[in-house]
């Protein structure tokens, strides 16, 4: 997270953190009690913890990308991961709500995001989590031949990047708007801080009917 401030301790109790090897690779987000949504792109093999102090690490049972996600584009960036067993929710582990209503969220919603992403551009990674508020930017505007070109499609969405912004290691994280998840980072053009690269997330609306079926056969 560029230009954001440290998040206070338990204020986002659905945060996980996926790691290889003990290593910070991608953020996510617990939507059930045994999964959790992240992005595509984010590496496989991962191991799978919840953030500090009530951090337990969880390891992953199965991993679920989108079948139209694919490494020459942002396309259906998502990923599903199921725990080897149920996280135990309590007052630091909660479940994030996700938006199921297939509707734009309107352009200059502030909505906040948070990671364990670098938080200046020679790629410092901070212990603690990062948080921003940043405005939903119009897909037309964002669509611009100078912003992303028209490569931002009606199951994408995207935010002011002019100084605060999404950055590497952010990628998976929820994009919350209101208490309930909108989006999920992309790193898209993987730019950071720069208001012609806005950030990109998939919309997660177009996406319940997948996670749902990947939820009830991974229950099976
Ligand atoms: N702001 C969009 C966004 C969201 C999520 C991830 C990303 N960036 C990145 N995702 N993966 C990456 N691998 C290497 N470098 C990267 N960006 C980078 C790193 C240092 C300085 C800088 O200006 C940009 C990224 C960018």
């Amino acid at each position: 997270i560029l230009g954001g401030y440290e998040a206070k301790p338990h204020l986002r109790p659905y945060m996980a953190s996926l790691q290889l090897d003990g290593q910070h690779i991608c953020g996510g987000f617990l939507i059930a009690k045994q999964w959790v949504l992240s992005a595509a792109h984010c590496t496989e093999e991962t191991l799978h913890s919840l953030p500090e102090p009530h951090k337990r690490l969880y390891r992953v049972r199965a991993q679920i990308p989108h079948p139209g996600s694919n490494i020459h584009n942002n396309k259906d960036d998502l990923l599903l991961l199921q725990l080897e067993e149920e996280a135990e929710l309590n007052a630091h582990v909660q479940v994030l709500p996700v938006q199921r209503e297939d509707r734009d969220v309107a352009p200059d919603t502030v909505c906040e995001v948070a990671g364990w992403g670098t938080i200046n551009h020679s790629g410092r990674r901070p212990d603690k989590l990062y948080q921003l508020e940043r405005p939903v930017l119009s897909r037309d505007v964002c669509n611009h031949r100078t912003r992303h070109d028209h490569t931002i499609t009606e199951k994408m969405m995207c935010t002011d990047s002019r100084r605060k912004d999404t950055c590497k290691g952010d990628s998976g994280g929820p994009l919350v708007c209101n208490g309930v998840a909108e989006g999920v980072v992309t790193a898209g053009s993987r730019v950071c801080g720069n208001y012609k690269k806005p950030a990109i997330y998939t919309r997660i609306a177009p996406y319940t009917a997948w996670i749902d079926g990947v939820i009830a056969a991974g229950a099976a």
